[in-house]
């Protein structure tokens, strides 16, 4: 893999957190690299350490040691404003309860990436239908979250992790809390976006069917990732 097809890197990643006289050690020198339009699934038994991995990937919390590089750049080396802005544009996140704000309709909670990046209302709502049209909720974008069902809140997620159109989308049992139909359809919805717009996907799931859709599948146990046959 040459440097340029490199999105997402992190070396020698430690976490660990002081419990009075204990350290407990989550993550354990991890070592990952995301290509360029790459799917990786990162598996492994509860509490292995797998959401914080997610979180550091994504600059939401900080390595007691070790680096992330997002496209090219070292977050612990930025200041926040340039942190936020280049997460803001290389990366998407989705999450298991999609964090989607209830005040505000489908349209603008998919807009909102682009609002912060400093798009016109106009031009981030009309990317954000555009968006929701393709995640096939072009005909519920004045709905609010809680006027949508659990698929739709997914996908209206999705819809907002993908409008800046990012190098990689992080996501976290995207499919967790759907039936297997809905759960079909964000599979299927992930591997389209994935082949149109060349976007990186890093997935922590339990979802078996999922991860081996991925192009490669990790395991993380015990803070560590296993070593790949
Ligand atoms: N702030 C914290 N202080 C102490 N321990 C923490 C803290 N945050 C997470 N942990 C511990 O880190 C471990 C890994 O948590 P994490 O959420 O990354 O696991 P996971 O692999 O995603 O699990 P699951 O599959 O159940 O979601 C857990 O044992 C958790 O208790």
């Amino acid at each position: 893999m040459t440097e340029n097809n490199v999105v997402l890197r992190c070396r020698d990643l430690c976490k660990h957190y002081q419990q009075g006289p204990e350290r407990l050690d989550i993550l354990r020198q991890v070592d990952l690299t995301i290509g360029r339009g790459e799917r990786v699934a990162v598996v492994g038994p509860s509490g292995a350490g797998k959401t914080t991995l997610l979180h550091m990937l994504g600059g939401l919390d900080v390595p007691s040691s070790g680096a992330v590089e997002l496209a090219g750049h070292n977050l612990a080396a930025m200041n926040d404003k340039a942190r936020s802005a280049l997460r803001n544009r290389e990366l998407g996140f989705v999450y298991q309860f999609h964090h989607l704000l209830g005040e505000f309709s489908a349209a603008e909670n998919a807009a909102m990436p682009q609002l912060i990046a400093g798009k016109s209302r106009k031009q981030a709502l009309s990317s954000a239908a555009e968006m929701l049209d393709k995640v096939g909720l072009g005909h519920r974008l004045k709905h609010r979250p809680a006027q949508l069902s659990g698929g739709e809140r997914q996908r209206v997620a999705i819809a907002r992790a993908l409008i800046n159109r990012p190098a990689c989308v992080l996501l976290d049992e995207p499919t967790g809390n759907l039936d297997a139909d809905t759960a079909q359809g964000v599979q299927s919805l992930l591997d389209e976006l994935n082949r149109e717009f060349a976007i990186s996907l890093v997935v922590v799931t339990h979802d078996t069917a999922l991860a081996q859709r991925m192009d490669r599948v990790l395991t993380l146990r015990n803070g560590a990732l296993e070593v790949q046959a």
